[in-house]
């Protein structure tokens, strides 16, 4: 699904995300763990073309995402609320969203059905718009609007950030649930390490922008990940 090579980003002179090889194949849900300025949200903006590298490539289904647009049809992401439409409500954002991706009215709420429980009545019918909701509830409002897409790609940073814990054990019932879709690909960055083990099946490492691990998960590997990090 994603190639990544020889990808480097500098800032400041420093090397914010300096990866020789990296791939990504369909159907792999990865964890993307790594302390504060590791490079997790500098890769996944490199990966969605929202930032360009200084050198090397991201190629999805072999395409550059720099050069081909293709990818932006099987690709949904949720980085920060720099992702919302702050004077929305979030059903006016919704529908916005759904219409980017063909879906009529009726579609857009039959998607917004499934995740009442997600939204916990706090998120529609409220007769607000996104900039007036908390961080935990703008957090949900861009998660479903990227869960919605129904993509095969999916890029969430730092989704159970601000979550209260309900809504984070309700997220990651949902992306298990996505996991039985054929070829479903997710990429979630995260601190919560217990959330990380259990949602994925990889985990990459990631320290001052090098690759530092990359595994598969198996019952050891919260305790692998608990004692590097308290190294
Ligand atoms: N726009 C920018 N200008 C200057 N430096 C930047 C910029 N964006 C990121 N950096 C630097 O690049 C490095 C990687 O940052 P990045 O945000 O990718 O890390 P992260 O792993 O996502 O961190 P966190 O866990 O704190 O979110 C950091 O040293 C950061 O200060």
């Amino acid at each position: 699904m994603l190639t990544i090579r020889d990808l480097k980003k500098v800032y400041a002179q420093r090397l914010a995300v300096d990866i020789d090889h990296l791939e990504i194949k369909s159907g792999e849900v990865i964890g993307l763990v790594g302390n504060n300025g590791a490079g997790k949200t500098t890769l996944f903006r490199m990966i969605l073309d929202l930032i360009r590298p200084d050198a090397g490539e991201v190629l999805s289904k072999d395409q550059n995402v720099a050069k081909d647009t293709q990818w932006k049809n099987y690709t949904a992401s949720y980085l920060d609320e720099g992702f919302l439409i702050d004077y929305l409500t979030p059903e006016e954002y919704f529908k916005f969203i759904g219409s980017l991706n063909g879906f009529n009215e009726a579609h857009v709420a039959d998607c917004l059905n499934s995740y009442t429980d997600f939204f916990n009545g706090e998120i529609l019918g409220r007769g607000k718009y996104i900039r007036d909701f908390s961080k935990g509830n703008q957090n949900k409002v861009g998660i479903v609007a990227a869960l919605m897409q129904e993509p095969e790609l999916l890029i969430l940073d730092e989704p159970f950030a601000n979550l209260d814990p309900s809504t984070q054990i309700r997220l990651k019932t949902i992306i298990k649930k996505l996991k039985e879709r054929r070829g479903f690909t997710c990429l979630i960055s995260s601190h919560d390490l217990n959330h990380v083990t259990d949602v994925c099946d990889r985990i990459i490492l990631l320290e001052k922008g090098k690759v530092i691990k990359d595994f598969h998960t198996n019952e050891n590997s919260l305790k692998e990940l608990e004692s590097y990090f308290s190294a």
